[in-house]
């Protein structure tokens, strides 16, 4: 069976995901048409916006856009047109975690597969490729096929892949256009070997073919979840050693060294921190639990299970240390938290430990001063009120401010949290903080990024996460 030559594309969910994947495509791919479609119309007008306003923050996204937007790049919320034109469709919904009913708070939520899967099949006159794009529980394939198969107009075929992303927020540009690895799972059938192969010379436009995987359907779902639990199970690693390293005088920079200078272990994704956070560590670990118990296999889901208990316990750890260091209460004390989001270069806040720290504070009664310089103050707000669900917002912003500046926000306060790791907090005249504050004047380096020794000379007293030095 001849590849049928993929012409038009239709990417349903134009979020971190669907937005930058497929606009990368566009831009490698000019003789191909693509459109990115949404439900959220706000969303869709940002993408559209004159000034490149984009709805996401993504170093280089921007470039991307302004190039092939227009040309063969369209974001539009006519979901309908766009699944009847294209040949192939990558589905890029959100796919969270459960919040009620069985699995809850394990299983993904398909909630949206299968609504936009529904909408392929109500509205599709001509046969598709539809490519699992979003990070789903295994064997979702099927699923889909099964309700295509029901629903759709007599005569038509649908070929299912598995397509995982692997981009990282922050990078993700750099990691499009250079991607360690494309995975494509397909049925081992000839026609399935044959979508496969069409989806293949898309990304053959600009992607070694050596670097284009091709694997059964379930494996390419599974391989998706262990990666991002094998990654997330490296912090975990390294959080559960700086534990260690505090209370004895070791420092995690040099351990993380000497053990990733072996080759077997290598030396990236061993950067100790205040825990890890983003949408989908936590998410796809615990679909791998529930897999596991589904399965059969508790040993298997405790053992991954313990990645995600080993995360709470380091972000648990670091706010009581900051209590403990300022004399067992921090009551009134002023704390100023630099970053929200869940990492540096982006302005993504979900599950960032940031949230969790602050929510520390604030149930201690501390004030709180945020300062993030890409999270936007109504993204704080709707964070922290989810995260305090029982307290009304208006008394959460009696207790917290949001600061201008990372130099404001430091300023005038008992201790300063370093949540994020933001290059321009390094930058910032601590001297000059240093005079304004209240002493002794407090910095925990949640991210190691600061030199401690520095700031000991101007008089700070600092705590680094990882590093065992006595105050
Ligand atoms: N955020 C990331 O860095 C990565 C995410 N993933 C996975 O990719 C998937 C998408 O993640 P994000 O892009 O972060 O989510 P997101 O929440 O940013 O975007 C999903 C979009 O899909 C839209 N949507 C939902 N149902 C729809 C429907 N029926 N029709 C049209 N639009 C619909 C939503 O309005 C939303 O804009 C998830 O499964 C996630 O696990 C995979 C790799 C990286
Ligand atoms: O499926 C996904 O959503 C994506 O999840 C992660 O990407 P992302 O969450 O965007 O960012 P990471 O760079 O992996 O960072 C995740 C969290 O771990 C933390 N981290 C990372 C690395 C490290 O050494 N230490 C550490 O604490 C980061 O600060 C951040 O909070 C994976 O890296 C991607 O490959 C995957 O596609």
């Amino acid at each position: 069976m001849a590849p049928v030559t993929v012409k038009k594309i239709c990417c349903i969910g134009a979020g971190y995901v669907g937005g930058p994947t497929c606009a990368v495509i566009a831009l490698k791919c000019p003789d191909i048409t693509v459109t990115i479609v949404d439900l959220n119309k706000a969303r869709i007008d940002a993408w559209n916006s004159p000034d490149y306003k984009l709805p996401i923050y993504e170093p280089g996204l921007d470039d991307v856009v302004k190039q092939a937007r227009g040309r063969n790049l369209f974001f539009s919320t006519e979901i309908d047109k766009a699944i009847k034109e294209a040949d192939l469709i990558f589905v890029s919904v959100n796919t969270p975690t459960k919040k009620s009913g069985v699995g809850a708070g394990f299983a993904a939520d398909l909630n949206y597969v299968e609504s936009a899967t529904r909408r392929i099949a109500a509205v599709a006159t001509s046969s598709k490729i539809v490519v699992e794009k979003s990070t789903v529980p295994m064997r979702t394939a099927e699923s889909m096929r099964t309700i295509l198969e029901a629903n759709s107009k007599p005569g038509l075929r649908f070929d299912i892949l598995s397509n995982p992303e692997f981009l990282a927020e922050g990078t993700a540009i750099g990691d499009l256009f250079a991607p360690d690895r494309v995975l494509i799972g397909s049925l081992q059938t000839p026609e399935g070997k044959s979508a496969a192969s069409s989806l293949i010379d898309v990304y053959a436009h600009w992607v070694p073919k050596e670097r284009i995987l091709t694997v059964g359907l379930w494996s390419s779902e599974l391989s998706k979840l262990a990666a991002n639990a094998m990654l997330a199970q490296r912090i975990s690693s390294i959080n559960a050693l700086s534990a260690i390293c505090e209370a004895t005088g070791a420092n995690i920079d040099e351990v993380a060294h000497a053990v990733g200078k072996d080759s077997r272990v290598g030396p990236k994704f061993l950067r100790a921190s205040v825990g890890f956070g983003g949408s989908c560590f936590q998410k796809d670990i615990l679909n791998l639990v529930y897999l596991s118990e589904s399965l059969h296999l508790p040993e298997v889901a405790a053992y991954w299970r313990q990645v995600v208990t080993m995360n709470e316990y380091q972000k648990r750890r670091f706010s009581k240390t900051v209590v403990d260091t300022l004399f067992n209460t921090i009551t009134g004390k002023n704390i100023t938290v630099l970053g929200f989001a869940f990492k540096a270069d982006t302005g993504d806040t979900r599950e960032s430990a940031a949230i969790t720290l602050i929510r520390d504070f604030l149930s201690e009664r501390a004030r709180v001063t945020i300062y993030d310089p890409q999270v936007d103050e109504a993204q704080i707000w709707l964070d922290l009120q989810e995260a305090l669900p029982d307290t009304p917002l208006e008394n959460i912003k009696k207790q917290v401010i949001i600061a201008p500046s990372a130099l404001a926000a430091a300023s005038n306060t008992d201790a300063v949290v370093i949540a994020t790791e933001w290059k321009e907090f390094v930058e910032i005249d601590w001297a000059a903080v240093y005079g304004t504050m209240n002493k002794p004047a407090f910095i925990f380096d949640g991210r190691a990024i600061l030199d401690a020794d520095e700031l000991r000379k101007i008089g700070f007293t600092v705590k680094t996460i990882g590093r065992g030095v006595a105050f």
